[in-house]
């Protein structure tokens, strides 16, 4: 079974308007509101790629309950954590240019923790968990450490998709996949990473200090994928950006979706396609891509070897 934990999720609130004015009243074209969180956005897209998962996490109020609702309507298996504060609002403004907001988090105590800790104290061999996105203030900073040392004692494998600190302490834990974007793979290093001569050697690094797999996601610059076999760059595809909150998140679930974990190389190799294909997908479309939005653009997607 996969597991994703989600333990800051969120209300996506998306406003699209012409041109953001600051420090002026604004009138938006038109509005939505998506469940969102890094976690919860890889369930939804797994579950439009046919792949079963079961949604963790803190979630509370009527924003948390939205969130629950709108995944049940899915028909995706939720255990939520309930707790007594609200569920953030994150707040996506879609001018000429894309501007996030995301909110906090909400208070937690000693009790959800745990509560939250025994939902992976069943754990096999066979299980695979997804960590990803940022840790409420209300937890410690390492949180995702404790996390994993539940996980790995039980022998299940682990994804994490966060940024920092916790991401670079997870990789002695030797999680199955790791996908910064390079702003992000850059801000690890204390450096600016533009070229794909740029990324490739801190990619590497990250596999040196223990990932299986790392994805390093440049946005419409497109992606490379860094294993221990191969170095591949997925140049971008080409279409009408709409959106471009999950695309990361996307990315991750469409290599999940197709890995059996045997772990060959066109095994992943057809992991990243699909990855490939479900971020461009969702940044071409309102909400999350759909699979039909998927399928159609994978034959759009080249992978250029580059070892
Ligand atoms: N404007 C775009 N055009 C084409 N593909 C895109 C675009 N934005 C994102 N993607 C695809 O989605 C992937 C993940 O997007 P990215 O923005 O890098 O992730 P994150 O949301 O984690 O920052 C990219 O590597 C790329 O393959
Ligand atoms: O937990 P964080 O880092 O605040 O991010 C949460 C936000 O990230 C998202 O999951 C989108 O993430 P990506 O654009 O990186 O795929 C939104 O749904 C959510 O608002």
């Amino acid at each position: 079974m996969i597991y994703t934990v989600t333990l800051n999720p969120s209300i996506d609130y998306v406003v699209r308007l012409d041109t953001l004015k600051t420090g002026s009243v604004n009138r938006s074209e038109n509005q939505d509101k998506y469940p969102g969180g890094k976690g919860i956005n890889v369930s939804r897209i797994l579950k439009r790629l046919d792949v079963d998962s079961t949604a963790l996490g803190f979630i509370g109020g009527f924003t948390g309950g939205f969130i629950e609702e709108a995944l049940t309507e899915e028909k995706i298996t939720t255990r939520f954590t309930p707790v007594k504060t609200d569920t953030r609002i994150n707040v996506k403004l879609k001018a000429d240019q894309e501007t996030e907001i995301n909110g906090q988090g909400p208070d937690l105590t000693e009790q959800n923790i745990s509560e939250l800790k025994q939902e992976l104290s069943s754990l096999t061999s066979d299980d695979l968990v997804v960590l990803a996105g940022s840790i409420p203030g209300a937890l410690p900073s390492d949180f995702y450490q404790e996390l994993i040392a539940l996980i790995t004692k039980q022998g299940a494998e682990f994804i994490i998709d966060t940024t920092g600190d916790a991401l670079l302490e997870s990789l002695e834990h030797q999680p199955l996949l790791i996908k910064p974007n390079h702003h992000e793979l850059g801000e690890m290093f204390d450096t600016t990473l533009v070229t794909i001569e740029d990324i490739v050697p801190y990619g590497q690094e990250l596999l040196k200090r223990g990932a299986k797999n790392v994805i390093v996601s440049m946005g419409k610059d497109g992606a490379l994928l860094i294993t221990p076999d191969l170095t591949v760059f997925a140049p971008p595809i080409k279409g009408d950006l709409k959106n471009s909150v999950g695309a990361g998140d996307s990315m991750v679930a469409g290599f999940i979706s197709q890995l059996n974990r045997a772990n060959a190389q066109s095994e992943l190799e057809d992991a990243f396609r699909y990855g490939v294909a479900s971020g461009s997908a969702t940044a071409f479309s309102d909400d999350l891509a759909t699979k039909d939005k998927i399928v159609n653009l994978l034959p759009q997607v080249t992978l250029k070897i580059l070892n």
